[in-house]
């Protein structure tokens, strides 16, 4: 049941029965968990003393009157409040938010990247953060960021919360721990993760050197998409997202928590892990899901659908239907559609579609589009399939073919994403991305049948 290998690290909650080890199974489910028998206060939440000693606290994820509030009770050593110093404002340069708009910099464009090379360099999860795109505004909790993050080295004795945004995780290479409040999360490609805003953490470097994507979400929190009339089952099935059962450690130790709050940096001192929860219960958690389990619904006859039909997180906006972010999943699937035109069509879209590769190919660019690498379609600019997956797609004999080796991404957003400069600058920027197109030649020539 001890699942953390790491010796000052934690007690852990015993696993309930049949359960993932470690893990408690459900999308939003209201949750409880404790780390030592009696911690969690039965019947009500505010005792007028806790057991052990322990501190009650609250962690409010929505506004205390929203129609279904997400809160979470944490019962721990000390309150989140103990900090022994003011908290001073820190520099992590390559961690930006919006609004991030550099006169120098030009987002009007289909750009791709290659991936971005571990330098080297001793990076964490704060200092290898690296910012791509921002979109929306921090300050008023709409849009989004996307960072690709190069992690090299655990946070040992420092620790993090962003009060601006929950992070959704998607790694491509190497294992991650996140060591959280609520309990331990561990993470390798083709998972991913979400970690709340407001909630504590430490990340640990399980087999290294770590890289992946982060979409960092300013608005409403994610939550599975409405199925229509796909109805209950296929795509994320609930039960395959997993919360961590409590786990806590009891440690004095001079120690930092780094807060990103507005877009800026601020680092405070304290003697003591925060990891200090012994039980909780609630419905404000981190959460992790395989990416394996999700279920692709698609055209079985003829076309080629909407790429919403795979969506698996959506993060709405407040305008019905029109997300500030949606999580799209391109993986392993069969295509089957007659006389149809299989890969993406040509298209131009009001959302902006910044794409990241997981592991191998894409159908509508076999080449150049590689695992680590990331493209960005912005608002209302053409793209779709290039020279070689059209010509391959027009002219394949249709039988059932299997998408296989495959998973891509793509966060789409109502808004626009401005490139920052590290984006346009530092990063491996594909100069000749556009040529991909160029030789898609004329073929008409006025004369009927296809041609
Ligand atoms: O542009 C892309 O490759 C993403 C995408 C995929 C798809 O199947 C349909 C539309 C779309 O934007
Ligand atoms: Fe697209």
């Amino acid at each position: 049941m001890n699942r953390p290998t790491d010796p000052h690290l934690l007690t852990q909650a015993a696993t309930p029965a049949g359960t993932t080890e470690g893990y408690m199974p459900g999308w939003g489910n209201d949750f409880e968990t404790e780390a030592l028998p009696g911690a969690l206060p039965q019947g009500m939440n505010s005792p007028q003393k806790c057991n052990y000693g322990l501190y009650g606290e609250q962690l409010s994820g929505t506004a205390f009157t929203a129609t279904r509030p997400e809160r979470t009770w944490c019962y721990r050593i000390r309150p989140s409040v103990k900090h022994s110093h003011r908290y001073e404002k820190i520099d992590l340069p390559y961690w930006k938010s919006a609004p991030c708009i550099d006169p120098d910099v030009i987002s009007l464009g289909q750009y791709r990247w290659d991936p971005v090379a571990h330098s080297g360099a001793g990076l964490t999860w704060l200092t290898g953060m690296r910012t791509m795109t921002t979109a929306g505004d921090v300050n008023t909790q709409v849009g989004m960021a996307s960072h690709i993050y190069l992690v090299t080295e655990s946070m040992v004795d420092d620790y993090f919360f962003s009060a601006d945004s929950e992070l959704l995780v998607v790694p491509q290479e190497g294992r991650l721990r996140f060591a959280t409040e609520l309990g331990i999360i561990d993470v390798e490609p083709k998972e991913i993760a979400i970690l709340p805003r407001g909630l504590v953490y430490r990340v640990e470097v399980l087999e290294g050197p770590c890289r992946g994507f982060v979409c960092e979400n300013y608005g409403q929190k994610f939550e599975l998409p409405g199925r229509g009339p796909i109805g209950a089952n296929c795509m994320a099935n609930p039960r395959d997202f997993k919360s961590p059962v409590a786990a806590f450690e009891d440690r004095e130790a001079p120690s930092t928590v780094t807060v990103k709050w507005c877009g800026q940096f601020h680092t405070t001192r304290i003697g003591h892990s925060p990891l200090d929860v012994v039980a909780w219960h609630g419905n404000y958690a981190p959460v992790k899901y395989d990416l394996r389990n999700y279920c692709p619904v698609g055209a079985i006859l003829f076309d080629h659908p909407d790429p919403s039909i795979f969506t698996v997180l959506t993060a709405p906006s407040g305008v019905p239907g029109t997300a500030n972010i949606d999580f799209v999943l391109f993986r392993e699937r069969w295509m089957v559609m007659e006389d149809t035109f299989r890969p993406p069509w040509y298209h131009k879209n009001i959302m902006s579609e910044l794409m990241g590769n997981i592991y191998g190919q894409y159908d509508a660019k076999p080449q150049g589009f590689v695992p680590g690498g990331m493209s960005l379609h912005n608002m209302m600019l053409p793209h779709g399939p290039d020279k070689e997956a059209f010509e391959k797609a027009s002219n394949a004999n249709l039988g059932p073919d299997k998408l296989d080796h495959t998973m891509s991404f793509m966060f789409e957003t109502r808004f626009p994403q401005h490139l920052t400069e590290f984006a346009a600058k530092e990063a491996p920027l594909q100069d000749d991305y556009i040529d991909c197109w160029t030789s898609l030649e004329k073929k008409f020539d006025g004369t009927p049948g296809k041609k």
